[in-house]
């Protein structure tokens, strides 16, 4: 499974550069793939790139978004190391798992009244709106677009966020995946020379992170979510109080999201209540 979506991954992002290489038969070697890829990906790209440079960004972007999903997704379905964090009334569990490195990651899993679709723009198309409906966030800006799939976001934290944690910053590349069934949300830190960490801001690390959706066979209208959060929430905190804050902001997101959908559902008439 996992291998599968890791070729998707890619497959998906170079759907252009995937033909052209077949065109002209050169799928040998790992290094005249990315020959091909490219030459071709700036045909594709046109009109947001400018020049050689950007261009090229643009598919180190791709790259560090693709790379950072299919990271994440081997951390998430990893079988082993996890305890359970937390379970909550809404039937949402926590889990946890220490990586190399002594770094703590979190594992939600939760069953929510969505099609993936619908999760997909609530979560990706629409990201700039989640501080409308996410008090955890101040605001999300999209600073580029690369495609459909990828985008390079600047998130900032309300203050309030993670309580003792404090008010953070992040430069994270976004990228996403949608097959028949699944949506796929991976992300990372990432760089732009034209926001650099800014004064009066601890710049915080996302990432490797992913959120995986998958529709539920026999349940149409309802979803599986899996969300891993993996942050280097920076600066001189005990490691017991970020974690704690880290599991708070994750119970938390979900609260919010619920009540996003169900106030998105009583708009477009899908459900009725409150009156
Ligand atoms: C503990 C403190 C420092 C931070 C608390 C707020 C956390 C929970 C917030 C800050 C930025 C947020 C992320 C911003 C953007 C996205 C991209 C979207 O496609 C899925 C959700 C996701 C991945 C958000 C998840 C929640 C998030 C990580």
């Amino acid at each position: 499974m996992l291998s599968a979506v890791a070729k998707l991954c890619c497959g998906i992002s170079y759907p252009h550069s995937r033909n052209a290489a077949g065109r002209s038969g050169r799928v040998g070697s790992a290094h005249s793939r990315i020959t091909v890829r490219r030459v071709t990906a700036g045909l594709f790209t046109e009109g947001m790139a400018e020049g050689p440079n950007a261009m090229e960004m643009d598919l180190s972007y791709r790259r560090q978004g693709c790379r950072a999903l299919r990271k994440a997704l081997e951390i998430v379905q990893s079988p082993d190391g996890w305890r359970t964090e937390r379970t909550e009334d809404s039937g949402d569990t926590i889990y946890s798992k220490v990586l190399h490195g002594n770094r703590k990651v979190f594992r939600l899993e939760a069953e929510l009244e969505a099609e993936p679709d619908e999760l997909y723009d609530v979560l990706f198309v629409k990201v700039e709106e989640m501080h409308q409906w996410n008090p955890s966030i101040q605001h999300i800006k999209v600073l580029k677009h690369i495609g459909k799939e990828t985008m390079v976001t600047h998130e900032v934290s309300a203050e309030r966020a993670g309580n003792l944690i404090g008010q953070r910053d992040f430069l994270s590349v976004r990228h996403s995946l949608k097959t028949g069934t699944c949506i796929y949300l991976g992300g990372a830190a990432t760089h732009l020379d034209a926001l650099p960490p800014q004064p009066g801001f601890v710049r915080a690390e996302d990432g490797p992170t992913c959120i995986v959706v998958q529709s539920l066979p026999g349940t149409p209208g309802r979803s599986r979510f899996t969300w891993l959060l993996n942050m280097n929430v920076k600066g001189w905190l005990p490691k017991a109080l970020v974690n704690q804050g880290l599991v708070r902001s994750q119970a938390d997101f979900m609260e919010h999201l619920r009540r996003q959908l169900a106030a998105k559902g009583r708009g477009s008439g899908k459900q009725r209540g409150g009156e």
